[in-house]
């Protein structure tokens, strides 16, 4: 199986390094700087600097390219994965999807876009507590690969997994990409508690209630709670959580210190994918009647509604209620 991965920022190169043990890979990049880089010196300076890549990696800016691979790696941003799709070549037959979040304009989820970009296509999710810079170093890692029949999957998950690099088959698609999007949103929040000063007592509580929202949102998309519970759900959330290799934790951070959201964004070339997931996920819960206060605290934070006082009143003067609810 040739693979061909679709994005060439930080955790596309880190997924490249690990299929080039298995063949060459195509990386397909849209900056031209990055292509460069690689051809040059085996390295993705400008999203991955510092680790040496594999030779089997062919960079390319050309997406007619993606026409010789027949496992296609999706690692674009969420927002832009669309419009990748529509300018690519015909799908290949399997279309594996990395990135982690829910398309703005539509409300869909990413493997629904992909769905409606590439018909004839089978449309997996892999996601999981995965940093890039640590897969690409080879430390040992463990994620889940969902479709909708686990024997489709097997083959994409015999052509990537390694020792170091655990594939869990999954046949609950809805449940590994729900898990990704939702706590890109939270980690912005555990940010905001570090930077504000508020305590690992208040991180902890906000992971135990975010995996709360995360369960009401994944089960009315019928996530199952195993799935939910899973690698690419409280595993990945408990990750992004508690440290600022994340980019969401990062963020909101930056916003806990009293920094504007509109300062933080324009300052960053890599993605925080929470940002752009947080209004569309507030949308769809208020919309469905799915109670969600802290992912609406995150959207009120980087609107610029609310000051970080203002959404800690509000989140600690809510009613009391069962912890089950
Ligand atoms: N970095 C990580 O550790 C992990 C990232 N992910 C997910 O992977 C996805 C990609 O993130 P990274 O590789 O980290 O990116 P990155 O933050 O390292 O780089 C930004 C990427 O966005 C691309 N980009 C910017 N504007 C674009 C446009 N108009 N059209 C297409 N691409 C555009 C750039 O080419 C570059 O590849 C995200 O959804 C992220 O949540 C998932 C697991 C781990
Ligand atoms: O998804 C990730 C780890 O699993 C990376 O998180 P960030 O996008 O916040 O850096």
């Amino acid at each position: 199986m040739k693979v061909g991965v679709v994005g060439g920022g930080a955790w596309g190169t880190a997924l490249a390094q690990v299929a080039a043990q298995g063949g060459e890979t195509l990386l397909w990049s849209r900056e031209p700087e990055v292509a460069e880089s690689i051809a040059a010196t085996h390295e993705n300076r400008l999203f991955l600097p510092g680790v040496p890549l594999s030779e089997r990696i062919r960079p390319t800016t050309d997406l007619a390219d993606l026409a010789q691979c027949d496992l296609w790696l999706l690692v674009t941003p969420a927002q832009h994965m669309r419009a990748v799709l529509e300018a690519a070549p015909p799908c290949a037959a399997a279309l594996v999807l990395c990135s982690k979040g829910i398309e703005e304009r539509s409300g869909l989820l990413l493997h629904a876009v992909a769905r409606q970009a590439c018909a004839e296509a089978e449309v997996m999710v892999l996601s999981g507590p995965t940093f890039a810079h640590e897969v690409a170093a080879g430390l040992p890692t463990a994620l889940t690969l969902a479709a909708d029949d686990e024997e489709d999957a097997e083959p994409v998950r015999a052509r990537l997994a390694r020792p170091e690099f655990r594939i869990y088959l999954s046949d609950d698609v809805a449940g590994a990409e729900v898990g990704g999007a939702v706590k890109n949103v939270l980690a912005i929040a555990c940010g905001v508690v570090e930077g504000r000063g508020l305590g690992q007592n208040a991180r902890a509580a906000l992971i135990a209630r975010g995996f709360a929202e995360m369960t009401r949102f994944g089960l009315a998309r019928g996530a199952r709670p195993e799935t939910l519970a899973g690698l690419s759900g409280l595993g990945d959330l408990v990750l992004t959580c508690s440290s600022t290799s994340s980019r969401n934790y990062s963020l909101g951070k930056g916003l806990g210190q009293g920094r504007p959201a509109a300062e933080l964004m324009a300052d960053r070339r890599t993605v925080a994918e929470g940002a752009f997931t947080a209004p569309v996920l507030r949308r769809l819960a208020e919309e469905e009647g799915i109670d969600m206060p802290i992912v609406a605290a995150v959207d009120d934070m980087l609107a610029g509604r609310a000051r970080v006082d203002e959404v800690l009143e509000r989140l600690l003067s809510r009613p009391h209620r069962p912890e089950r609810a």
